[in-house]
């Protein structure tokens, strides 16, 4: 099959569709700072994140539900405050008092100050829209009585937000490609599909001319802005990034997919926090669950749909991240072989890389890695 005969990407139906565009519209807006309301189940709720709450906001929430909000937490953020639970929670907010919602979302010595309320479908999906939003994963809640309508926030359903990540798989599709010579790869096409994860474009560097009739050499790559694009020290990810272009440039070809997931998906902002947390001790897993992520934020099954966009049935995954290799034949396609990818070590990367061995089940052996 040739690169240039791509099968056409699914269509959502126009009630999948609306709903795809409200939410995304509401990604907008909480980035923004500005509250949406969130309709589930009979209820509705104006909702804002943790980090937009300042005193004016505080005002606007206070004008609609003056004694009833609540601040939802993931599970992990919750289990670092000390509640004996691993799922997402929530605790009252008789006001909306800024300091308070501050501490309790992002301070590390901050404890639990009030009972643990059980999350609602509407809470769960409020902390869904956050992640989406790549901001952090804590909501501020004022729920709307009957008959308020919460002002001009934008409307957006529960269910359209938990079905959000499912409906931009199925709407990937690609909107652009061409030549794109690099240093060490000068055969080298870019494809950019739109779709998928994060809030940008996802790009397929098609390095020289793989066969597709046989086991095509690929690599998932997730953004990584400090390591790829400035060499930083702290992690592999540039050495991985260039090494793989260039090995695939000089062998038979391969596929690179750049995928817009900086910081594990929690975006660049909450990646920054967690190397903050990190210069205080704290190893990336245990700063990421301060902020109230878990492990990992990935999922790949939409560079799987890019793949099999590009012609691309069989492969071989370039890759230390077992998670990766499970993704991708989970999603159908044939993993022939998996390859490791090591980059250089640095006094400032060994402890990542150590964390990433230990605590994910990366296939990293720190004394076979060519020191940096
Ligand atoms: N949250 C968080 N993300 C990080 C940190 N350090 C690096 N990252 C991100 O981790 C991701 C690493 O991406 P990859 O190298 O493709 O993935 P990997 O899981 O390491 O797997 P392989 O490299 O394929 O073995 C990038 O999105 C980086 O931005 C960190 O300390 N915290
Ligand atoms: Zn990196």
């Amino acid at each position: 099959m040739s690169l240039q005969k791509l099968p056409a990407s699914p269509i959502l139906s126009p009630a999948a569709r609306a709903g795809h565009i409200a939410v995304e519209r509401a990604l907008s807006d909480l980035r923004a700072g500005r509250p949406v309301r969130i309709a589930a189940d009979g209820a509705a709720a104006l909702v804002l994140g943790a980090e937009a709450l300042d005193a004016e906001a505080a005002a606007g929430l206070a004008a609609f539900a003056p004694l009833r909000g609540r601040l939802v937490l993931a599970g992990p953020r919750l289990a670092r405050l000390g509640a004996a639970r691993a799922e997402a929670g929530a605790v009252a907010l008789p006001g909306f008092d800024p300091e308070r919602v501050e501490t309790l979302a992002l301070r590390i010595d901050a404890r639990l100050d009030a009972p643990v309320l059980a999350a609602g479908p509407l809470d769960i999906a409020a902390l869904e829209l956050l992640r989406l939003a790549l901001v952090l994963p804590a909501a501020v809640i004022a729920p709307l009585e009957d008959g308020q309508t919460g002002g001009d926030a934008l409307r957006v359903e529960a269910h359209d937000i938990l079905a959000h990540r499912a409906t931009e798989v199925r709407g990937l599709r690609m909107v652009g490609r061409a030549p794109v010579p690099l240093d060490g790869a000068p055969e080298t096409e870019f494809v950019v599909f739109r779709g998928g994860e994060g809030l940008r474009d996802q790009v397929a560097i098609i390095v020289g001319r793989p066969d597709l009739a046989r086991p095509v050499p690929v690599r998932l790559h997730s953004a990584c802005l400090t390591g790829d694009l400035f060499g930083s020290l702290k992690c592999d990810c540039g050495d991985q990034l260039r090494d793989t272009v260039r090995g695939m440039a000089a062998g038979a070809g391969g596929i690179l997919l750049y995928l817009d997931q900086e910081g594990r998906g929690n975006g660049i902002a909450n990646k920054m926090r967690a190397y903050k947390l990190q210069s205080q001790g704290y190893d990336t897993y245990d700063a990421d669950e301060l902020l109230g992520f878990g492990l990992d934020q990935r999922r790949f099954d939409f560079a799987a749909a890019m793949l099999r966009q590009l012609g691309v049935t069989a492969v071989q995954v370039f890759t230390n991240n077992p998670e990766k290799i499970a993704a991708l034949t989970a999603a159908g396609l044939e993993v022939v072989s998996d390859h490791r990818v090591l980059g250089r070590s640095t006094p400032q990367n060994m402890s990542y890389l150590a964390a990433k061995r230990d605590r994910a089940g990366h296939r990293i052996d720190l004394d076979t890695m060519q020191a940096g």
